[in-house]
């Protein structure tokens, strides 16, 4: 399994943009708006800490998989794919925490 999976998913909801808001539950979320997705990537990431916290593996999959994917309705409705979140994470390959930690703060 490799990050195809990740752009598919983003061509449907881009495909969603489109759509009746009857007919699909993303097509529904776009037509609410921000509001409604930031509600729900909230929800979700609640969900994330109590499964977390409960200690059931699959549990905490489940719960982080609907955070991934309200995560990636949120970057469909700012023109943003995964790929984008990705690019990020390459360019930070590398880069210890600690070390960019200390070069954001002013040195004494
Ligand atoms: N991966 C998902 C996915 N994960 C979670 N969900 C939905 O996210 C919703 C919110 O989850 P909750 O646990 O909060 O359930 P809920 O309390 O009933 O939700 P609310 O009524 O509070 O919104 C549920 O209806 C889930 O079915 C998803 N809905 C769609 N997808 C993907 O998006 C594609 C397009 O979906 P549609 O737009 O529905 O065709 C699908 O083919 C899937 O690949």
């Amino acid at each position: 399994m490799n990050t195809e999976i990740l752009s598919h998913l983003a061509d449907t909801l881009e495909a969603r943009r489109e759509a009746a808001a009857g007919s699909s539950y993303v097509a529904s979320l776009f037509k609410q708006g921000e509001d409604a997705i930031l509600k729900k990537v909230a929800e979700e990431s609640a969900e994330v800490l109590l499964a977390a916290k409960d200690g059931d593996r699959l549990h905490l999959v489940r719960e982080m998989a609907d955070l991934w994917f309200h995560s990636m309705v949120l970057l469909a409705h700012h023109g943003l794919r995964p790929e984008d979140v990705l690019m990020e994470l390459k360019r930070r390959e590398g880069i210890s925490g600690l070390d960019e930690k200390l070069a954001r703060k002013p040195q004494p």
